[in-house]
């Protein structure tokens, strides 16, 4: 437990003369992750050839090395003590001294996928767009835990509110505009060029062409490249600077951090699966005890039952367990005598 912040209590049913609320930075998890077979056929791919993993006895776990989710990462597992130690930080490998046998590789987010699917890395920390992007389906990866509560956004499509846009609110009225032709296809940028196409397909948009942009795709339909986009969204900010607006049906993919494992890797290599339980149990303890706090408060009383019974007659006193009550000593007159109780809920 780690004091995050202290707030005072102002109850007059309690009277406190003090209290403190402490947040709850782990509760207690037990997980069980189990892994059957290998759903789909081994595959010759670099570094895990016939589905064998490659020869290595450490477990190595891919974090990013860039963007807005390196940061966020790090602090994550810090709040779930497990400190990522980099040597320098132009090294790209570090450990957590933790987890033994675990090596951590900073690496670009689709280049964590890509790793994980070739056999170089067996867990990661990604946004699920990245997953669904870059792993294109493939049956190895599995998403350990799917909800780190940061890095939210989705994966949506976008189109112009002025113009021949100006009435079109839906995906469904996109696709029954007459402009899209053979000829004249709708045209999309995205630096999605996987989940872009297949979302349209899915969707019956048949006239639609695809370009890709690595970034600022906000102003492709402005500057004439493109018609609509297909870009992750967080607060709306930057469609809405640009004059874009979401349809409704045009969300692809919500998106948020996870940890995603190779299946061969918790199947095959040593050590992966207990590594993969560590972790969740530490991430679920974490992210579990967000919004709880440890409440101590010093009440008036004449015994530690009395206090007790006045905390348990209100149900969002109690808390899970207890109150726990003790005397607080204090020396009046050269007697020592007990006043106040301390109660922790
Ligand atoms: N505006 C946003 N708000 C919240 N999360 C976001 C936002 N944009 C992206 N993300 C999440 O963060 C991940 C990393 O995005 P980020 O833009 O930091 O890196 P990148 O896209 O790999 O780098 P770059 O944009 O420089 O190419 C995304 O895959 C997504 O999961
Ligand atoms: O809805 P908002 O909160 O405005 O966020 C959306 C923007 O965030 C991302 O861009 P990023 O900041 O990563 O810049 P990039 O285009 O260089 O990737 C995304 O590509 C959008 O442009
Ligand atoms: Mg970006």
């Amino acid at each position: 437990m780690s004091v995050v912040r202290t707030i005072f209590l102002q109850c007059p049913s309690i009277s406190p003369f003090s209290a403190s609320a402490t947040s709850i930075n782990s509760v207690s998890v037990k997980f069980k992750v189990s892994c059957c077979s290998v759903a789909s056929p081994a595959t010759v791919v670099n570094g895990n050839v016939d589905g064998k993993p490659s020869e290595r006895n450490e477990v190595r776990l891919g974090l990013p090395s860039k963007g807005r989710m390196a940061e966020d990462t790090l602090d994550l597992l810090k709040d779930c003590q497990l400190s990522v130690r980099q040597v320098n930080p132009r090294q790209y490998v570090a450990e957590i001294p933790q987890i033994s046998n675990l090596e951590v590789w900073f690496q670009r987010p689709k280049d964590v996928v890509r790793k994980l699917v070739s056999g170089d890395l067996d867990l990661g920390i990604v946004g699920l767009d990245t997953v669904q992007e870059y792993g294109q389906g493939n049956e190895d990866l599995i998403i350990a835990h799917d909800a780190l509560e940061y890095g939210d956004c989705r994966l949506s499509i976008a189109i112009p509110k002025y113009g021949i846009f100006e009435n079109i609110n839906s995906l469904k009225e996109l696709a029954q505009m007459p402009q899209w032709t053979p000829e004249r296809p709708l045209r999309v940028a995205t630096g999605f060029s996987y989940l872009g196409p297949k979302f349209m397909k899915d969707n019956g948009l048949n006239y639609v062409t695809f370009s890709t942009a690595d970034g600022a795709l906000e102003a492709a339909p402005a500057m004439g490249i493109a018609d609509a986009i297909v870009d992750l969204v967080s607060s709306g900010t930057t469609l809405r600077e640009n004059n874009l607006k979401e349809i409704k049906g045009g969300v692809i993919l919500e998106s948020q951090a996870v940890l995603v494992a190779s299946r061969r890797s918790l199947i095959q290599r040593k050590g992966v699966l207990d590594i993969t339980h560590e972790m969740l149990e530490r991430l679920e303890a974490h992210l579990r005890a967000v919004g709880q706090f440890t409440v101590t408060a010093n009440m008036r009383g004449s015994s530690a039952e009395e206090v007790a019974e006045r905390v348990l007659s209100q149900p969002s006193l109690s808390g899970l367990q207890g109150p726990t009550v003790s005397p607080v000593f204090s020396k009046r007159d050269g007697k020592v005598a007990a006043d106040y109780f301390a109660i922790v809920i």
